[in-house]
């Protein structure tokens, strides 16, 4: 097992500097996800790790060892890919056990390896099957397999459920996240998708053009994001405009917030973010949040979502649990408070949170 430390990483294409000054520390045995919008550089930054990409600056280390000029091959990794990657040509048995063969593990190795990640994996039954008569997620749980058998001190995953319809996406997550458990190997894993990352990861690493944003656990970067960006894009909010005077809060509608944090901090503009799940919901106005008309509502089941248009002006998103007789249509009044311990105040350029201490 190992623990991953990138120091000042910089990678460029030609003239193109993709990550800048890129510093990482991945915990031995932690599922650490890098998430950011297409085109950020987190493929970049794993195949970096993996050995795949030249490195243009700092170190990469795994442990104490440098591993900046070490062959990929040498590094004892395990992929896993998007499109699976399994060989063709080989039965569901002969693709897992290939790892071991080519590491000339003896007879009894072999067997009792492959049995145990087929089974781990839940596909003995398909052991004698080629990889083109398995469905998506059977050929993933195979790579799967097939990544792990060798004991690598590290897995990297590539968007290994972009593949895959929205049922198996789910069923997959609790697969991934119990095998890593199990065996307890430290995995960098990349994904757009922000509701795949908070549930699989220990840490999650959001980022944007090749810098990191917010590194913390899905808790932490729901809760404290570090800036506007993290904000929007690890769920929904809604951000307000505010002025901070003396320490408090002020809405253009008259409405203020005291925070203690905020109480020695200089005057400036802000930017509140409010979830949508976080405002205090009522018919009567109860003399302070704001008034709001709706716009209009869809209905999820079990939430209800709000469009309406705050006294301030701001267009904004509620969400409210779903009953019988909801009685919000467009047009009609609702008053909104704020529970002031779940709101987080930005910078009014939203590049910092002003709840975080630096
Ligand atoms: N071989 C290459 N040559 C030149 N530019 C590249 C190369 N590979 C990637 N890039 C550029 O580097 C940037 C980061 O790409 P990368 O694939 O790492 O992003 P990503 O965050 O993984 O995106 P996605 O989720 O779409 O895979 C992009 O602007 C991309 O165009």
């Amino acid at each position: 097992m190992s623990e991953i430390r990138i120091k000042d990483a910089v990678k460029k294409y030609g003239d193109n500097t993709i990550i800048k000054d890129l510093s990482l520390d991945i915990k031995d045995g932690e599922l650490f996800t890098l998430l950011g919008p297409s085109g950020c550089g987190k493929t970049t930054l794993l195949r970096m790790i993996a050995g795949f990409n030249s490195i243009e600056g700092g170190s990469f280390y795994f442990n104490d060892k440098l591993i900046n000029d070490m062959d990929p091959s040498k590094r004892n990794i395990g992929m896993v890919f998007q499109n699976y990657a399994i060989f063709p040509h080989l039965t569901v048995r002969q693709n897992v056990e290939f790892g071991l063969k080519n590491r000339k593990a003896d007879k009894d190795t072999l067997k009792t390896e492959t049995d145990k990640f087929l089974n781990a994996m839940q596909i003995m039954e398909y052991q004698d099957r080629m990889p083109e008569r398995l469905s998506g997620g059977q050929q993933q749980r195979v790579a799967l397999a097939r990544a792990l058998v060798i004991k690598p001190d590290v897995l990297l995953m590539d968007e290994p459920l972009s593949n895959l319809d929205a049922k198996l996406r789910l069923e997959m997550r609790v697969v991934i996240r119990n095998i890593q458990r199990e065996v307890g190997i430290t995995t960098v894993y990349v994904t757009h998708d922000q509701e795949e990352a908070m549930a699989i990861s220990d840490r999650i690493a959001v980022m944007k053009d090749g810098v990191i944003q917010h590194v913390g656990t899905p808790k932490n970067i729901y809760h404290r994001p570090a800036n506007v960006f993290v904000a929007t894009f690890i769920g929904r909010t809604n951000l307000i405009k505010a002025e901070l005077k003396s320490g408090v809060i002020h809405f253009s509608n008259g409405f203020t917030i005291e925070l203690d944090r905020l109480k020695d901090l200089p005057d400036q503009s802000v930017q509140v973010s409010i979830r949508p799940e976080e405002f205090v919901l009522s018919h009567e106005a109860q003399g302070s949040g704001f008034k709001a008309v709706v716009n209009d509502s869809v209905y999820l089941g079990l939430n209800t979502q709000y469009f309406i248009k705050l006294e301030t002006g701001d267009e904004a998103q509620i969400v409210r649990e779903s009953t019988m007789e909801d009685d919000y249509e467009p047009g009609s009044e609702m008053y909104l408070g704020v529970n002031k311990e779940k709101i987080n105040v930005f910078t009014a350029d939203g590049e910092r949170n002003l709840l975080l201490s630096e």
